[in-house]
């Protein structure tokens, strides 16, 4: 049975994956986080080295920080081991390092893990494709008070599958942060809104806007379960593809 490592294990999604994982009889090799020393589930070996857990296991889960994701990528080069990377807010250069690895194993990358957020960017992507630029395409997000990124994974996600389906580049076509005199809205943006409070799992919506109507798509997570299904789920199936960058549309069929 595939063997799972946790990369930031004792994070919120570190410990949903070890749960989820423990309740489908899956092994867990074991985990890193910043601070290794506390234990996270009776029976997880926690290790401050990556290499040492991507030979201990037989596929990695990362949902950590963007800043080690460049060690994460080298000791599963180094060990040959798959790694599904969560992690967000991501720049340019994580990108690169990403398509590095991916020459030499396996990595799927994606900034929403559930099913249904992965549903919402099939939408996306077909209704952009079939208005007009007469549209306005804009994306709200909610998160909880702790997240550190914006927009979110999923948000920056979900603007790529509108971009796909106009047929142009997200990054030059995206306004983000609005604030004080801004000027008119620029023709064919795709503009991101973020909301921080409480414990919101992560709400998204997708709102299109032309004179006289509006068609608004979205999607609420209720808790982080769905994600490291999610996670386990793609995890299983990167550890039996070649080396290559992937998305959640192979893992879930799309
Ligand atoms: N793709 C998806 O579907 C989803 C993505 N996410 C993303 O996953 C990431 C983690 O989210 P969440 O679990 O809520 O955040 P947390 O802050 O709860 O967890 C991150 C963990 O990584 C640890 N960490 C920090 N530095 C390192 C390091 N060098 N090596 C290993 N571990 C390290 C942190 O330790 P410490 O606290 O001590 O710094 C912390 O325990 C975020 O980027 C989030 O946006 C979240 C949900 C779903
Ligand atoms: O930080 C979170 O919590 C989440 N992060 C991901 C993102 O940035 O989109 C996915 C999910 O919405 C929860």
């Amino acid at each position: 049975m595939t063997s799972i490592g946790i990369f930031g294990a004792a994070g919120r999604m570190g410990r949903a994956i070890a749960q989820v994982a423990a309740e489908g009889g899956l092994p867990i090799a074991g985990g890193t986080d910043r601070d290794p020393a506390g234990d996270i589930a009776p029976g997880i070996p926690m290790t401050a080295d990556p290499l040492t857990l991507a030979e201990a296991a037989d596929v990695l889960i990362d949902f950590s920080v963007p800043g080690a994701l460049s060690a994460h990528l080298d000791a599963c080069v180094a060990a040959k081991t798959p790694i599904l990377i969560g992690t967000t807010g991501l720049e340019p250069v994580h990108h690169a390092l990403i398509d590095q690895a991916a020459a030499h194993i396996p990595v799927l990358q994606t900034g929403n893990t559930s099913l249904g957020v992965n549903i919402l960017a099939a939408l996306v992507e077909r209704a952009s494709a079939s208005l007009g630029d007469d549209w306005d395409i804009e994306i709200v997000e909610m998160h909880h008070r702790h997240k550190v990124d914006a927009p979110s994974g999923t948000a920056l996600l979900l603007g790529e599958a509108a971009a796909r389906g106009r047929g142009i580049a997200l990054a030059n076509h995206s306004e983000r942060g609005r604030d004080g005199i801004t000027g008119a809205r620029a023709p064919g943006a795709i503009g991101f809104a973020a909301l921080r409070g409480g414990s919101v799992a992560g709400d998204h919506q997708v709102i299109f806007a032309t004179d006289g109507e509006r068609i608004e798509i979205g999607h609420r997570a209720e808790n982080r379960i769905i994600f490291a299904r999610g996670a386990v789920k793609g995890a299983r199936w990167l550890a039996a593809q070649p080396a290559g960058r992937y998305d959640m549309k192979g893992v879930l069929g799309l």
